[in-house]
């Protein structure tokens, strides 16, 4: 299957989660990041402002909040850039065309300064942590000469054995990719 329709696949399976189901896999996807040693070694993390079929982030940026850590948000640039901005409560916040919440003004932190990026995305393969996003590259881009940890959290229905898409060479993979555990277990 194509990339863009792939992404309209997953963007549809998404949309279809129920509320239960997003709140029992966004709590698994907590317990496995707080308890990851790249999150407990992370001094300044790169989180997204999540829209509503992605896994919730506002809980990761309390946490880190919590913990005394930096958090940074991406602000979309020309030429299909991006640059990373702290974000306290205090930041303010504007609504790109795309519906995004992005950071308003601020200075931006060099990316060597940022230990972890949470890469946002809509699908991810188990074996070679290959990644789709919506469609920008974006973060292909930024992540192309990032030296810190690159870490995915994932719904199950995002998570593929082998890439269901064309994977290109320009594509970054994941160092980390942490899915959700099933919401029938109680050790999540
Ligand atoms: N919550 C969240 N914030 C995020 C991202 C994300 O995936 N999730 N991003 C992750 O990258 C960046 C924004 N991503 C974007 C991705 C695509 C387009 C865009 O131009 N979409 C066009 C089609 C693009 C194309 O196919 O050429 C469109 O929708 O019409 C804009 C922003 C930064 N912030
Ligand atoms: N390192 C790069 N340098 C130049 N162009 C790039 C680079 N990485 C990606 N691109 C371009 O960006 C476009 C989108 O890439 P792709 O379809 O892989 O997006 P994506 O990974 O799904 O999106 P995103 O990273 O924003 O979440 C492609 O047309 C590709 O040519």
């Amino acid at each position: 299957m194509e990339k863009k329709a792939f992404r309209q696949q997953q963007i549809q399976r998404l949309s279809q989660m129920t509320a239960e189901e997003r709140v029992a896999q966004n709590l698994s996807l907590q317990n496995q990041l707080f308890t990851s040693t790249a999150w407990q070694q992370a001094q300044i993390v790169a989180i997204t402002i999540s829209s509503a079929i992605e896994v919730d982030t506002r809980p990761f940026v309390k946490r880190a909040w919590d913990e005394g850590k930096t958090v940074v948000i991406p602000k979309t640039l020309p030429h299909r850039q991006m640059a990373f901005y702290p974000y306290t409560d205090a930041s303010q916040l504007t609504r790109t065309k795309f519906g995004i919440l992005e950071p308003a003004d601020g200075t931006p932190v060099a990316k060597q300064a940022i230990d972890l990026i949470l890469v946002p995305g809509l699908g991810y393969s188990r074996t070679e942590c290959a990644r789709i996003g919506f469609g920008g590259g974006y973060y292909d881009r930024y992540l192309a000469d990032f030296t810190g940890v690159k870490l995915t959290l994932a719904y199950r229905q995002m998570v593929f054995d082998h890439p269901e898409w064309p994977v290109d060479e320009f594509d970054i993979l994941l160092d980390q990719l942490l899915v959700a555990k099933d919401d029938n277990n109680e050790h999540n």
